[in-house]
């Protein structure tokens, strides 16, 4: 079964309280010493909520901001990165950590790992080459959960929970194909059992059964009751397994909402346009390039390329806000 076959799925009704609440998150990146040659905007006023349950696929073409956003929340960005806005994630004993002014102890001591687990963009060379899966499993479950009675049951156990045959954990990175260093990667994002997964283009270089198995994984992780942000550019693999869509163009969110409708009938142009870019969608490119992150318009940044659809008109002057247009929130004056 291919994942467009599938029905979308749904985020569980009545899971009212966010695990991670983001709002306003904007993130500039200063060139030159002070900015002194300018500044790259990778994230402008990001808001949205990550409920248990909830698989919120964000999507959008190579360089829009989708990595910043989630290693800003990680506190993973370098020096140069400026923040501005907050990210509350709740925690189970009714706590709330604000992850941007958050010091680094506590990013380190309670958040990475612990309270979200991240499954980095290319897993394969996050690994340590001289050290076999197992052992690099175990050191992290010794690490995130120290009083453990039985941690290599828990590698164990773990390797079970994302499919990888207990052989598989005593070879080297370099012995493991792409699918099974996935896997790994998982497996070590779940180590401290976070209630939040981030999971950064987690399907890149596998083929279309992996990508299929690697979505159902993070797919069962929302159905236990976590909730997961999927980055990815395969909008079809999204599309079987997300409850939810946040599709951003160059730094901005344009379009939020539950995964059947967005996917179904997307309301900004750009979606359409990502939409008509797939194969079931017939392969049409949208026209033109995104604009430079380092000279981003006040109006509109999409405009030029909407235009170039035959989409613009007069009503698309000015910037427009991501306001709620019944299911979803819409950044456009005249959604499609
Ligand atoms: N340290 C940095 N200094 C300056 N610019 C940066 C820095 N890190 C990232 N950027 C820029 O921020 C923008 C967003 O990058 P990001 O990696 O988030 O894109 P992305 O959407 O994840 O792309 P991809 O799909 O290719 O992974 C890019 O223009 C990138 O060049
Ligand atoms: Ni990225």
């Amino acid at each position: 079964m291919t994942t467009t076959a599938r029905e979308p799925r749904q985020a569980p009704l009545g899971a009212a309280t966010p695990l991670l609440s983001v709002d306003r998150l904007s993130v500039r990146f200063l060139l030159g010493r002070g900015g002194r040659r300018g500044e790259v905007r990778a994230v402008t006023d990001a808001s949205f909520d990550l409920r248990p349950g909830q698989l919120l696929t964000l999507v959008g073409e190579s360089g829009c901001g989708k990595s910043v956003l989630a290693s800003a929340l990680l506190g993973l960005l370098p020096g140069n990165a400026q923040l501005r806005g907050t990210a509350t994630l709740s925690t189970q004993d009714g706590g709330r950590v604000e992850l941007l002014s958050a010091p680094e102890s506590v990013l380190a001591g309670r958040v990475r790992g612990r309270l979200v687990g991240l499954v980095p963009q290319s897993s394969a060379t996050h690994l340590t080459p001289v050290r076999t899966a197992r052992s690099q499993l175990l050191e992290a479950v010794r690490a995130l959960r120290p009083g453990l009675d039985d941690p290599a049951g828990l590698v164990d156990h773990l390797a079970e929970r994302v499919g990888l045959e207990p052989a598989v954990l005593d070879r080297y990175p370099h012995e493991l194909s792409g699918g099974t260093a996935q896997r790994v990667a998982v497996a070590l994002a779940l180590a401290g059992d976070p209630p939040v997964v981030l999971a950064d283009e987690p399907t890149t270089g596998l083929d279309r059964p992996l990508v299929d198995r690697t979505v159902d994984l993070l797919a069962g992780l929302a159905e236990e009751g976590r909730a997961v942000l999927m980055i990815t550019h395969d909008l079809a693999a999204a599309r079987g397994v997300a409850t939810d869509v946040a599709v951003m163009y160059a730094s901005r969110l344009v379009e939020i909402g539950p995964a059947g409708r967005v996917f179904d009938d997307p309301w900004h142009p750009y979606t359409a346009g990502l939409l008509a870019a797939l194969p079931e969608g017939g392969f049409t490119p949208i026209p033109g390039h995104p604009p430079e992150l380092t000279a981003l318009p006040d109006g509109c940044a999409f405009a030029p390329r909407c235009a170039l659809l035959g989409a613009r008109d007069e009503r698309c002057t000015g910037r427009p806000e991501l306001v709620r247009h019944d299911d979803r929130m819409v950044a456009c004056r005249r959604p499609c």
